[in-house]
C-alpha cells in the first residue's frame, strides 16, 4: 500500500485529446455501449440513476469530493429518498486523502453503505485472502442497465483523462448485478441487508464478466488476458494506464509478436504514476525487439483497461496489466466474443493512435545513460506495483 501512495503522486498532464463519440452495439441479446470520455459516460449513469425504478448497485474505487463526486452523492441519496434501494460501496485506501464527512450518508431504510475496510481479520498475519483493495468501478440499475470499465468517479476523469467504460442494457446485465452481488454478500456488515443471489437465468457465452477474488484466491482476468493472447493470430491492440506485465503475460505478448502477431500496446507518455512509468520502462527492450510496437498517448493521461484481439474478442474492465490489479485486488472485467464490438473496440484504437507517438527502437536504444540508471534502479519495484 505504501508504494502504490508513493507512486500516485505525480499530476500527470490533462490536455486535450481525440474523442471517439459513444457507440452501440447489439452482443447476444443485450445493447453494449462504449464510452471514452467522462462527461458522456457520467452523464449516462447519472441519468440512469435519476431514472432508478427500485434497485441501485454502486461500487468505485475512488469517490473524490468534488463537483462530480457531489452529483453523484446526491443523486444516490435522492434516489434513496423517493424509495429507491441503494446499495454503495467504496474503498478506504482509495480514499485516503478524501475528507470523511464526504462520505457521510443520510439515516434511511433504503440507503445500505459500504465503506471497504483498509485492513481485515487476518491482514497481519499475511493471509492472502484477507488483502487487496476493491479496486472496481462499476453501477447496476433496476437489474436492466449496467456500466463498467476504469472510470474512478471525479471531476477530473469528466475531461481530461481519456478512458474507457462500457454500458450493457438487457439480460447480460446479470454479469455485472452478480458480481455486485457476490462483493457485497461477502464484505456486508452483520447490519446490512443480504442482497438476493438469484443463479443465471441464461448462459450466455458471448458476454461474460471475470472477477478477481483476493478473498477466494481466484483471479480470472489474468487468465483472460493471458489465454486471449495466445489465441491471437492476427493483431492484439491494448489500452493501458499501468503497463507492467508479469513474466507470463510477457512472455506470451512475446510470442505472439514473433509468430507474426501485430501486437501494439497503447500506454500514457507520462501517467500520474511516475514509479509504474519506471517499472514499465524496464520491459520495454524485450517488447521492442520481440516486436511489439508500443505507442505513447500525448498531452493526458490515458486511463483504459481494455484489449481487442483478432477483430473477435475485447475485454473492458478495471484490471490494470500490473501485479496489484492482476493478482492483488478485486477486480471485474467484462469479455466480449463479439466482431461488432470488437470492431468499435479498433476504431476507438485507431482514433487514440492518432494522438500516440511511437517509440521507436531506435528511439529506445538511445536513450541516456542517466535513464538507464533509473531503470535498472527502478526494476525491483515492478514485480510490487
Ligand atoms: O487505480 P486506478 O487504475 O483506478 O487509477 C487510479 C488513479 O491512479 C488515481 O490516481
Amino acid at each position: 500500500m505504501t508504494v502504490d501512495h508513493i507512486r500516485k503522486r505525480r499530476t500527470p498532464l490533462a490536455g486535450e485529446f481525440p474523442r471517439t463519440p459513444p457507440g452501440t452495439v447489439p452482443v447476444a441479446d443485450s445493447e453494449v455501449t462504449t464510452y471514452t470520455f467522462g462527461a458522456d459516460v457520467f452523464d449516462a449513469m447519472l441519468d440512469s440513476i435519476n431514472n432508478a425504478k427500485h434497485t441501485i448497485l454502486f461500487e468505485t474505487y475512488i469517490w473524490k469530493a468534488d463537483e462530480v463526486g457531489h452529483q453523484f452523492k446526491d443523486a444516490l441519496i435522492a434516489a434513496a429518498r423517493r424509495g429507491v434501494d441503494v446499495y454503495l460501496i467504496w474503498d478506504t485506501f482509495g480514499n485516503l486523502v478524501v475528507d470523511p464527512r464526504f462520505y457521510r450518508m443520510p439515516d434511511l431504510p433504503t440507503l445500505h453503505a459500504l465503506r471497504f475496510p483498509l485492513f481485515r481479520g487476518g491482514f497481519l498475519t499475511l493471509n492472502v485472502r484477507k488483502t487487496g483493495l476493491d479496486h472496481r468501478k462499476m453501477l447496476v440499475v433496476d437489474g436492466e442497465t449496467g456500466y463498467v470499465g476504469g472510470y474512478n468517479i471525479g471531476s477530473l476523469y469528466r475531461t481530461q483523462w481519456r478512458d474507457t467504460h462500457v454500458r450493457v442494457e438487457g439480460p447480460s446485465v446479470w454479469e455485472l448485478q452478480n458480481a455486485f452481488v457476490d462483493f457485497w454478500n461477502d464484505h456486508r456488515r452483520s447490519f446490512h441487508p443480504e442482497l438476493p443471489d438469484t443463479g443465471a437465468h441464461g448462459w450466455e457465452p458471448r458476454i461474460r464478466a471475470a472477477q478477481n477474488e483476493p478473498s477466494r484466491l481466484l483471479f480470472p482476468v489474468r487468465g483472460l488476458y493471458l489465454e486471449a493472447i495466445d489465441r491471437a493470430e492476427s493483431h492484439v491492440y491494448i489500452t493501458q494506464a499501468y503497463f507492467i506485465p508479469d513474466r507470463e503475460i510477457l512472455a506470451t505478448l512475446i510470442a505472439a509478436a514473433r509468430r507474426g502477431v501485430d501486437v501494439r500496446v497503447l500506454i500514457p507518455e507520462v501517467s500520474n504514476h511516475v514509479l509504474a512509468d519506471w517499472a514499465a520502462r524496464t520491459y520495454y527492450t524485450r517488447l521492442l525487439e520481440a516486436g511489439v510496437t508500443l505507442w505513447l498517448f500525448k498531452g493526458a493521461m490515458v486511463h483504459a483497461k481494455t484489449m481487442t484481439v483478432d477483430g473477435r474478442w475485447s475485454t473492458i474492465g478495471t484490471t490494470n496489466i500490473d501485479r496489484m490489479s492482476m493478482t492483488g485486488n478485486f477486480e471485474v472485467n467484462l469479455e466480449f466474443y463479439d466482431d461488432d464490438l470488437a470492431a468499435q473496440m479498433e476504431r476507438v484504437f485507431t482514433t487514440d493512435l492518432t494522438n500516440a507517438r511511437q517509440l521507436t527502437h531506435e528511439e529506445w536504444t538511445g536513450r541516456s545513460r542517466g535513464t538507464r540508471v533509473l531503470e535498472y534502479l527502478t526494476k525491483p519495484f515492478g514485480p510490487l506495483l
